[in-house]
């Protein structure tokens, strides 16, 4: 590349640059894209590459194929339930243990090898999700599915303390309800609620496919943009991972967040890919 194409492309960041400047971006990291450490370390730059050109970044962390992988070790057997884990309380403990004693505290890591920006938290510090007991919602019928949450209440003074240090919060989503009772969170969930606690510009949603297939498993139905009251109509037909997450799109743009995209977590630098172009990356849930 020549010095020319160069300034080029870093002039073309310019209007992306002006529009975001100053705005909180929710960034929901799941499981699924954590394929490989070279993604890994490319999402880490691009959470402190946004950090410095003055947008806010907090990262929400999945870490569902990690904690099925542990129990599996342990002997544990995994089921889900309309996208949504069956937690029984020996569950939760390897919840807890995997979510924040593992996969956020890699993350931490490789965001602090450019700096000491990255600060880990879980919905239990300084009250930051209050939970609220859950079914799985199963041919129109709640299901018991043990201690799975829903975020009842979102207490944002410890992230907004972290964001006005300039350190960026990665958060881990195990939370107790108003008795003290630890619930498993859903990330996509919890990404939401903060998102519309934040008053984020947007919520990005890392995960293991292109986009949201309106006919799945049909690929040439990638959809590019839809809107709240077509995916509020679509959400029924929609599968496993997709529900929560889906579902986490529409409760984030119907709670004021401008736009909220699924974009493919499996290509380096997706986020900024997303942020930085005009036809942007993935799906993008815009409000009716
Ligand atoms: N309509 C759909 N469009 C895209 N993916 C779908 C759809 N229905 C089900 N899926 C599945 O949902 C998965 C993503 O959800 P999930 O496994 O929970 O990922 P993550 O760990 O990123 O939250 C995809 O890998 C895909 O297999
Ligand atoms: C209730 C529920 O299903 N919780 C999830 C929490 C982790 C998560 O959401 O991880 P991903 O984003 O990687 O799927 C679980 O136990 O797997």
């Amino acid at each position: 590349m020549n010095p020319l194409q160069k300034a080029e492309i870093l002039i073309e960041a310019l209007p992306w640059l002006e529009r975001f400047h100053g705005a909180t971006i929710v960034v929901k990291y799941g499981g699924n894209a954590m394929i490989d450490p070279s993604l890994q370390r490319a999402f880490a730059t691009d959470m402190v590459f946004l950090r410095h050109v003055g947008i806010k970044p907090v990262v929400v962390h999945g870490g569902g194929p990690q904690i099925s992988r542990m129990l599996k070790r342990l002997g544990i057997e995994s089921e889900f339930r309309g996208g949504l884990r069956v937690t029984t309380p020996e569950t939760m403990e390897v919840v807890r243990m995997v979510l924040t004693g593992q996969v956020g505290r890699e993350l931490v890591g490789l965001i602090n090898q450019h700096g000491p920006y990255a600060v880990g938290l879980s919905g239990e510090d300084a009250g930051l999700f209050t939970a609220v007991t859950r079914g799985a919602l199963i041919d129109g019928e709640e299901v018991d599915i043990g201690q799975v949450g829903d975020v009842d209440r979102v207490n944002t003074s410890a992230v907004d303390d972290l964001i006005a240090a300039g350190r960026i919060p990665v958060i881990a989503t195990v939370a107790p309800d108003a008795g003290g009772l630890l619930h498993n969170v859903n990330a996509d969930t919890a990404a939401s609620a903060l998102a519309v606690a934040l008053g984020a510009r947007k919520l990005v949603v890392l995960t293991d496919v292109p986009g949201l297939y309106a006919n799945w498993p049909d690929t040439s139905s990638l959809t590019s943009e839809i809107d709240a009251d077509r995916l509020e109509k679509l959400l029924p037909s929609l599968e496993s991972g997709m529900v929560p997450k889906m579902e986490a799109c529409l409760r984030a743009v119907r709670g004021g967040v401008p736009s909220a995209h699924v974009v493919d977590g499996r290509v380096a630098h997706s986020t900024l890919l997303e942020v930085f172009t005009e036809e942007g990356f993935g799906t993008m849930v815009v409000p009716s």
